[in-house]
Protein backbone atom coordinates (compact mmCIF):
# COMPACT_ATOMS: atom_id res chain seq x y z
CA UNK A 1 0.00 0.00 0.00
CA UNK A 2 1.27 3.43 -1.18
CA UNK A 3 1.77 6.15 1.55
CA UNK A 4 1.90 8.58 -0.74
CA UNK A 5 -1.74 10.38 -1.38
CA UNK A 6 -4.51 8.52 -3.35
CA UNK A 7 -5.57 9.36 -7.10
CA UNK A 8 -9.08 9.55 -8.01
CA UNK A 9 -8.99 9.95 -12.05
CA UNK A 10 -12.44 9.78 -13.90
CA UNK A 11 -12.29 8.64 -17.30
CA UNK A 12 -9.53 6.37 -16.42
CA UNK A 13 -10.84 3.17 -18.84
CA UNK A 14 -8.90 4.83 -21.84
CA UNK A 15 -6.98 7.72 -23.00
CA UNK A 16 -5.45 10.42 -21.35
CA UNK A 17 -7.45 9.19 -17.99
CA UNK A 18 -5.74 5.77 -18.29
CA UNK A 19 -2.28 7.31 -18.51
CA UNK A 20 -2.91 9.54 -15.61
CA UNK A 21 -3.65 6.19 -14.31
CA UNK A 22 -0.21 4.48 -15.35
CA UNK A 23 1.52 7.64 -14.56
CA UNK A 24 0.29 7.80 -10.75
CA UNK A 25 0.62 4.42 -10.53
CA UNK A 26 4.57 4.53 -11.49
CA UNK A 27 5.09 7.27 -8.66
CA UNK A 28 3.78 5.54 -6.10
CA UNK A 29 0.26 6.15 -5.80
CA UNK A 30 -3.04 4.10 -5.00
CA UNK A 31 -5.58 4.83 -7.73
CA UNK A 32 -9.35 4.73 -7.85
CA UNK A 33 -10.16 4.67 -11.24
CA UNK A 34 -13.95 5.70 -12.32
CA UNK A 35 -15.35 4.92 -15.83
CA UNK A 36 -18.38 3.46 -17.45
CA UNK A 37 -16.12 -0.18 -18.80
CA UNK A 38 -16.01 -1.92 -15.88
CA UNK A 39 -14.23 -4.38 -17.89
CA UNK A 40 -11.25 -2.61 -18.57
CA UNK A 41 -11.01 -0.32 -15.56
CA UNK A 42 -10.61 -3.99 -14.17
CA UNK A 43 -8.11 -4.87 -16.69
CA UNK A 44 -5.81 -1.65 -15.95
CA UNK A 45 -6.26 -1.98 -12.66
CA UNK A 46 -4.93 -5.61 -12.30
CA UNK A 47 -2.05 -4.14 -14.80
CA UNK A 48 -1.27 -1.76 -12.44
CA UNK A 49 -1.35 -3.77 -9.29
CA UNK A 50 1.26 -6.36 -10.76
CA UNK A 51 3.35 -3.94 -12.74
CA UNK A 52 3.86 -1.44 -9.69
CA UNK A 53 2.15 -3.00 -6.07
CA UNK A 54 0.05 -0.35 -5.57
CA UNK A 55 -3.68 -0.39 -4.25
CA UNK A 56 -6.18 -0.15 -7.29
CA UNK A 57 -10.07 0.69 -6.44
CA UNK A 58 -12.43 0.71 -9.28
CA UNK A 59 -15.77 2.64 -9.26
CA UNK A 60 -18.08 1.90 -12.47
CA UNK A 61 -19.96 5.19 -12.66
CA UNK A 62 -21.73 6.69 -16.04
CA UNK A 63 -20.97 10.52 -14.52
CA UNK A 64 -24.20 11.62 -16.83
CA UNK A 65 -26.24 9.83 -13.95
CA UNK A 66 -26.70 11.47 -10.84
CA UNK A 67 -27.04 8.45 -8.60
CA UNK A 68 -23.41 7.25 -10.52
CA UNK A 69 -21.88 11.04 -9.65
CA UNK A 70 -23.21 11.16 -6.18
CA UNK A 71 -21.48 7.63 -5.18
CA UNK A 72 -18.27 9.04 -6.71
CA UNK A 73 -18.58 12.16 -4.92
CA UNK A 74 -19.27 10.39 -1.34
CA UNK A 75 -16.29 9.13 -2.26
CA UNK A 76 -14.06 12.18 -2.62
CA UNK A 77 -15.96 13.44 0.60
CA UNK A 78 -15.26 10.50 2.85
CA UNK A 79 -12.01 8.63 1.40
CA UNK A 80 -9.38 10.80 3.35
CA UNK A 81 -6.40 8.76 1.67
CA UNK A 82 -7.79 10.67 -1.50
CA UNK A 83 -5.74 13.71 -2.30
CA UNK A 84 -5.78 14.43 -5.76
CA UNK A 85 -8.77 14.81 -8.04
CA UNK A 86 -8.14 14.02 -12.34
CA UNK A 87 -11.28 15.44 -13.57
CA UNK A 88 -10.65 13.89 -16.77
CA UNK A 89 -13.56 12.11 -17.98
CA UNK A 90 -15.13 13.86 -20.91
CA UNK A 91 -16.13 13.05 -24.89
CA UNK A 92 -16.63 15.34 -27.70
CA UNK A 93 -18.72 16.94 -30.09
CA UNK A 94 -18.45 17.63 -33.93
CA UNK A 95 -20.84 19.33 -36.24
CA UNK A 96 -23.09 22.50 -36.12
CA UNK A 97 -25.50 23.64 -33.32
CA UNK A 98 -28.14 23.51 -35.21
CA UNK A 99 -27.56 20.15 -36.20
CA UNK A 100 -27.01 19.07 -32.64
CA UNK A 101 -30.21 17.08 -30.84
CA UNK A 102 -30.96 19.27 -27.67
CA UNK A 103 -30.44 16.19 -25.25
CA UNK A 104 -27.08 15.26 -27.24
CA UNK A 105 -26.11 18.89 -26.37
CA UNK A 106 -27.22 18.83 -22.73
CA UNK A 107 -25.63 15.06 -21.95
CA UNK A 108 -22.38 16.60 -23.21
CA UNK A 109 -22.77 19.49 -20.86
CA UNK A 110 -23.47 17.25 -18.05
CA UNK A 111 -20.47 15.13 -18.71
CA UNK A 112 -17.77 17.89 -19.69
CA UNK A 113 -18.89 20.65 -16.71
CA UNK A 114 -21.34 19.46 -14.02
CA UNK A 115 -19.49 16.25 -13.61
CA UNK A 116 -16.27 17.95 -13.26
CA UNK A 117 -18.11 20.54 -10.79
CA UNK A 118 -19.63 18.36 -8.60
CA UNK A 119 -16.39 16.26 -8.29
CA UNK A 120 -14.33 18.88 -7.65
CA UNK A 121 -17.23 21.21 -5.16
CA UNK A 122 -16.96 17.57 -3.03
CA UNK A 123 -13.62 17.21 -2.91
CA UNK A 124 -12.42 20.85 -2.41
CA UNK A 125 -13.73 21.61 1.02
CA UNK A 126 -11.97 18.17 2.80
CA UNK A 127 -8.38 19.02 0.92
CA UNK A 128 -9.08 22.65 1.74
CA UNK A 129 -9.40 21.72 5.49
CA UNK A 130 -6.26 19.72 5.62
CA UNK A 131 -4.50 22.16 4.03
CA UNK A 132 -2.97 20.04 0.94
CA UNK A 133 -4.39 17.97 -1.83
CA UNK A 134 -4.86 18.92 -5.58
CA UNK A 135 -7.26 18.89 -8.39
CA UNK A 136 -6.22 18.84 -12.08
CA UNK A 137 -8.82 19.47 -14.78
CA UNK A 138 -8.71 18.83 -17.97
CA UNK A 139 -9.78 21.72 -20.48
CA UNK A 140 -8.92 21.97 -24.28
CA UNK A 141 -7.51 24.27 -26.15
CA UNK A 142 -10.93 24.33 -28.29
CA UNK A 143 -12.14 26.07 -25.40
CA UNK A 144 -9.98 29.01 -26.69
CA UNK A 145 -11.28 28.68 -29.96
CA UNK A 146 -14.58 29.68 -30.87
CA UNK A 147 -13.33 29.69 -34.22
CA UNK A 148 -12.75 25.92 -34.70
CA UNK A 149 -17.13 25.32 -35.20
CA UNK A 150 -17.22 23.30 -31.84
CA UNK A 151 -19.48 25.52 -29.80
CA UNK A 152 -21.05 23.60 -27.30
CA UNK A 153 -17.87 21.26 -27.15
CA UNK A 154 -15.24 24.68 -26.66
CA UNK A 155 -17.76 26.10 -24.48
CA UNK A 156 -17.91 23.27 -22.29
CA UNK A 157 -13.98 23.46 -21.87
CA UNK A 158 -14.15 27.26 -21.47
CA UNK A 159 -16.09 27.04 -18.28
CA UNK A 160 -13.43 23.94 -17.20
CA UNK A 161 -10.36 26.65 -17.81
CA UNK A 162 -12.50 29.65 -16.16
CA UNK A 163 -13.27 27.39 -13.18
CA UNK A 164 -9.69 26.25 -12.92
CA UNK A 165 -8.32 30.06 -12.54
CA UNK A 166 -10.75 30.92 -10.26
CA UNK A 167 -10.76 27.71 -8.08
CA UNK A 168 -6.75 28.20 -8.20
CA UNK A 169 -7.57 31.94 -6.67
CA UNK A 170 -9.53 30.72 -4.09
CA UNK A 171 -7.86 27.70 -2.90
CA UNK A 172 -4.45 27.52 -3.50
CA UNK A 173 -4.41 30.02 -0.15
CA UNK A 174 -5.38 27.22 1.72
CA UNK A 175 -3.13 25.01 0.48
CA UNK A 176 -4.96 22.76 -2.69
CA UNK A 177 -3.14 23.00 -6.26
CA UNK A 178 -5.89 23.30 -9.29
CA UNK A 179 -4.59 23.16 -12.95
CA UNK A 180 -5.80 23.30 -16.07
CA UNK A 181 -4.35 21.03 -18.64
CA UNK A 182 -5.27 22.28 -22.21
CA UNK A 183 -4.31 19.38 -24.89
CA UNK A 184 -4.87 20.24 -28.70
CA UNK A 185 -5.80 17.15 -30.71
CA UNK A 186 -4.30 14.05 -29.00
CA UNK A 187 -4.27 10.18 -30.58
CA UNK A 188 -7.12 8.63 -27.98
CA UNK A 189 -10.79 6.81 -28.21
CA UNK A 190 -12.25 10.37 -28.34
CA UNK A 191 -11.86 10.76 -32.31
CA UNK A 192 -14.05 7.66 -32.59
CA UNK A 193 -16.37 8.17 -30.33
CA UNK A 194 -17.83 11.16 -31.67
CA UNK A 195 -17.49 9.96 -35.71
CA UNK A 196 -14.53 11.14 -36.79
CA UNK A 197 -12.23 9.58 -38.76
CA UNK A 198 -8.75 9.90 -36.97
CA UNK A 199 -6.89 8.61 -39.53
CA UNK A 200 -8.12 11.60 -42.30
CA UNK A 201 -6.62 14.33 -39.15
CA UNK A 202 -3.72 15.87 -39.36
CA UNK A 203 -1.05 14.71 -37.06
CA UNK A 204 -1.46 14.93 -33.31
CA UNK A 205 0.17 14.29 -30.29
CA UNK A 206 0.76 11.00 -28.87
CA UNK A 207 -1.08 10.15 -25.46
CA UNK A 208 1.80 9.36 -23.58
CA UNK A 209 3.92 12.81 -24.36
CA UNK A 210 0.51 14.51 -23.52
CA UNK A 211 0.43 13.54 -20.25
CA UNK A 212 3.78 13.81 -19.62
CA UNK A 213 4.18 17.46 -20.18
CA UNK A 214 1.38 17.65 -18.39
CA UNK A 215 2.81 16.16 -15.53
CA UNK A 216 5.91 18.25 -16.03
CA UNK A 217 3.78 21.46 -15.77
CA UNK A 218 1.62 19.62 -12.50
CA UNK A 219 5.44 19.44 -10.79
CA UNK A 220 5.86 22.99 -11.64
CA UNK A 221 2.38 24.08 -9.60
CA UNK A 222 1.57 25.21 -12.57
CA UNK A 223 -1.66 26.82 -13.42
CA UNK A 224 -2.73 26.54 -17.16
CA UNK A 225 -0.77 23.59 -19.00
CA UNK A 226 -0.64 24.10 -22.28
CA UNK A 227 1.47 20.84 -23.85
CA UNK A 228 1.00 21.95 -27.40
CA UNK A 229 1.78 25.48 -26.80
CA UNK A 230 5.56 25.89 -27.93
CA UNK A 231 5.81 30.16 -27.62
CA UNK A 232 4.38 30.31 -23.47
CA UNK A 233 4.70 34.00 -23.87
CA UNK A 234 1.52 33.53 -26.13
CA UNK A 235 -0.28 32.76 -22.79
CA UNK A 236 1.31 35.33 -20.89
CA UNK A 237 0.49 37.92 -23.81
CA UNK A 238 -3.40 36.85 -23.97
CA UNK A 239 -3.67 36.58 -19.73
CA UNK A 240 -1.98 40.05 -20.05
CA UNK A 241 -4.72 41.35 -22.46
CA UNK A 242 -7.55 40.04 -20.59
CA UNK A 243 -6.16 41.84 -17.45
CA UNK A 244 -5.62 44.71 -19.10
CA UNK A 245 -9.21 44.75 -20.77
CA UNK A 246 -10.53 44.34 -16.96
CA UNK A 247 -8.37 47.52 -15.67
CA UNK A 248 -10.30 49.63 -18.51
CA UNK A 249 -13.82 48.49 -17.62
CA UNK A 250 -15.73 51.75 -16.23
CA UNK A 251 -19.01 50.91 -15.35
CA UNK A 252 -21.10 53.64 -14.55
CA UNK A 253 -22.12 54.91 -17.53
CA UNK A 254 -21.91 53.49 -21.40
CA UNK A 255 -18.48 53.81 -23.26
CA UNK A 256 -18.75 56.64 -26.14
CA UNK A 257 -19.12 54.66 -28.51
CA UNK A 258 -22.63 53.34 -27.98
CA UNK A 259 -23.63 56.66 -27.09
CA UNK A 260 -26.92 58.30 -28.68
CA UNK A 261 -26.29 61.10 -30.96
CA UNK A 262 -28.05 64.18 -28.69
CA UNK A 263 -31.84 64.40 -30.68
N1 LIG B 1 -7.97 13.53 -27.22
C1 LIG B 1 -7.95 14.82 -27.49
O1 LIG B 1 -7.65 15.27 -28.61
C2 LIG B 1 -8.30 15.79 -26.43
C3 LIG B 1 -8.99 15.39 -25.29
N2 LIG B 1 -9.32 16.33 -24.36
C4 LIG B 1 -10.07 15.93 -23.17
O2 LIG B 1 -9.41 14.86 -22.53
C5 LIG B 1 -10.34 14.15 -21.73
C6 LIG B 1 -10.14 12.66 -21.92
O3 LIG B 1 -10.49 12.36 -23.24
P1 LIG B 1 -9.64 11.31 -24.12
O4 LIG B 1 -8.77 10.51 -23.25
O5 LIG B 1 -9.09 12.03 -25.27
O6 LIG B 1 -10.82 10.42 -24.70
P2 LIG B 1 -11.25 8.90 -24.50
O7 LIG B 1 -12.54 8.79 -25.22
O8 LIG B 1 -10.14 7.98 -24.79
O9 LIG B 1 -11.52 8.78 -22.93
C7 LIG B 1 -12.68 9.32 -22.37
C8 LIG B 1 -12.84 8.69 -21.01
O10 LIG B 1 -14.02 9.23 -20.41
C9 LIG B 1 -14.86 8.16 -20.02
N3 LIG B 1 -16.27 8.55 -20.17
C10 LIG B 1 -16.90 8.91 -21.30
N4 LIG B 1 -18.21 9.13 -21.04
C11 LIG B 1 -18.38 8.88 -19.71
C12 LIG B 1 -19.49 8.91 -18.85
N5 LIG B 1 -20.71 9.24 -19.29
N6 LIG B 1 -19.31 8.61 -17.55
C13 LIG B 1 -18.08 8.27 -17.10
N7 LIG B 1 -16.98 8.23 -17.86
C14 LIG B 1 -17.15 8.52 -19.16
C15 LIG B 1 -14.51 7.00 -20.95
O11 LIG B 1 -14.72 5.77 -20.31
P3 LIG B 1 -16.02 4.83 -20.48
O12 LIG B 1 -16.45 4.84 -21.91
O13 LIG B 1 -15.51 3.51 -19.99
O14 LIG B 1 -17.05 5.44 -19.56
C16 LIG B 1 -13.00 7.19 -21.11
O15 LIG B 1 -12.34 6.58 -20.05
C17 LIG B 1 -11.72 14.68 -22.15
O16 LIG B 1 -12.20 15.57 -21.16
C18 LIG B 1 -11.45 15.44 -23.43
O17 LIG B 1 -12.37 16.50 -23.65
C19 LIG B 1 -8.96 17.65 -24.48
C20 LIG B 1 -8.28 18.07 -25.58
C21 LIG B 1 -7.88 17.17 -26.63
N1 LIG C 1 -11.18 16.45 -28.00
C1 LIG C 1 -10.58 17.22 -29.07
C2 LIG C 1 -11.61 17.62 -30.04
O1 LIG C 1 -12.60 16.92 -30.19
C3 LIG C 1 -9.98 18.47 -28.56
O2 LIG C 1 -10.39 18.94 -27.48
O3 LIG C 1 -9.07 18.98 -29.24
Amino acid sequence: MSTRSSVLITGASSGIGATYAKRFAGRGHDLVLVARDKARLDALAAQLRQEHGVAVDIIQADLTQSRDLAAVETRLREDTRIGVLVNNAGASMFGSFIDQATDDVERLVALNTIALLRLASAVAPRLAQAGEGAIINIGSVVGLAPEFGMSVYGATKAFVQFLSQGLSLELVPKGVYVQAVLPAATRTEIWERAGADINALPEMMEVGELVDAALVGFDRREVVTIPPLHDAVRWDALDTARQLLLSDIRQAHAAERYQQAAA
